[in-house]
């Protein structure tokens, strides 16, 4: 038997790292997947096939007849930790151990703020549960997926394997989330073309945050009270002109916050800046920083803000809010 899921990246519209801290956050699905087929095989081990994502540490060395490669096994495994434990988890949850190989592609650039992670933990998860015909709630799917980056990454707020399993646009609030009702949201993604470790990022603003409680504390319940106002603004009846002009000064505001934090970079203030110049309405980092995604918020001037990125140095994309979150693909007898 063989199983195919796929589950999608996500944008953080507001309130990253302070969800970390019981703070609310608004995020949303997007059209971009990664997909995971699993199947028993017969020796018994677990097999992971990651076809797209760069393993660091390998060595080559050759001579005129021959060449040698040898891997840094700690830096490949770690890697590959969030896909190991995934299966971990579903295998204890369905009381089985058995050989299982897995095998991923993925739409989503890693460590780019796009949820990458959440998106491949809980596509394993759900075609794993699915093989060993474990029946789990997509809720249920979240839960595993947001212990899997507990596990990883020592600190986690679960929101991004809730959206990448649930899909659509939800306020998120410690592991309870709401369904906003369907926005059309012109926004515009840029990617630095660079990454952070959202482990090591989230580590940073905890460091800050016990040595200078009194000052990062109150940046954290800002940001809380900021994604409570976007809230109040997605579901005012106002037109939308006024809408996507508060939630424009929202963003910008967030953005501050988050550069106050320490986690932007010059490449991501560069295409904050220049999508604003370009006549965005606002423009913040999207999920940890230290590199990956800004995006901004443009209606009429998507193109505009695309090219302004494009000149800044970073790469635009335009895509949509995706409805579905986990997908069970192709399930072969
Ligand atoms: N296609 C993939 N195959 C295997 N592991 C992946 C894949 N995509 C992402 N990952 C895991 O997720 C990590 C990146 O997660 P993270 O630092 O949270 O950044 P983000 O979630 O923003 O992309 C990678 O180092 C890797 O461990
Ligand atoms: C920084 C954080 O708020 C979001 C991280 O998102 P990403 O892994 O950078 O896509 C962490 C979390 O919510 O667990
Ligand atoms: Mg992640």
């Amino acid at each position: 038997m063989r199983v195919l899921a796929s589950a999608p990246a996500k944008i953080i519209l507001f309130g990253e790292h302070s969800v970390v801290y019981g703070k609310p956050a608004i995020a949303a699905a997007i059209d971009l997947r990664t997909y995971v087929w699993a199947e028993f095989n017969k020796n018994g081990r677990i097999r992971i096939e990651a076809k797209d994502i760069r393993v660091p540490g390998l060595t080559v060395s050759f001579s005129d007849k021959e060449i040698y490669f040898e891997t840094d096994y700690g830096k490949a495994a770690e890697v590959l930790s969030y896909v190991r434990e995934a299966i971990n988890l579903v295998m204890e949850e369905a009381g089985q151990k058995k050989g299982v190989t897995v095998s991923i592609t993925s739409q989503i650039p890693v460590g780019a703020g796009l949820g990458s992670s959440a998106a491949v933990a809980v596509a394993t998860i759900g075609a794993v549960s699915r093989l060993l015909g474990l029946e789990l709630t997509k809720e249920e799917v979240a839960k595993l997926g947001h212990k899997t980056e507990l596990l990883v990454q020592g600190a986690s707020s679960g929101i991004d394997p809730t959206v990448s399993a649930i899909g659509g646009f939800l306020y998120y609030e410690k592991g309870t989330f709401e369904e906003l009702p369907a926005i059309e949201l012109p926004i515009v993604v840029g990617y630095t073309g660079s990454s952070g470790s959202t482990k090591e990022l989230v580590a940073k603003v905890r460091r800050s945050f016990e040595e200078m409680p009194e000052i990062i504390t109150p940046i954290l319940n800002s940001m809380g009270k900021l994604v409570e106002k976007a809230r109040e603004v997605i579901l005012a009846d106002y037109d939308k002109e006024l809408k996507f002009q508060l939630l424009g000064r929202l963003m910008n505001i967030n953005h501050g916050l988050l550069d106050a934090l320490g986690v932007s970079t010059k490449s991501l203030s560069d295409l904050v800046y220049a999508s604003r110049e370009a006549g965005a309405l606002g423009a913040k980092i999207t999920g940890a920083g230290g590199g990956g995604c800004m995006y901004a918020l443009a209606p009429g001037k998507q193109s505009e803000v695309a090219t302004a990125i494009k000149i800044a140095g970073g790469m635009p994309m335009i895509t949509k809010i995706s409805r579905e979150g986990l997908r069970i693909e192709e399930v072969e007898e």
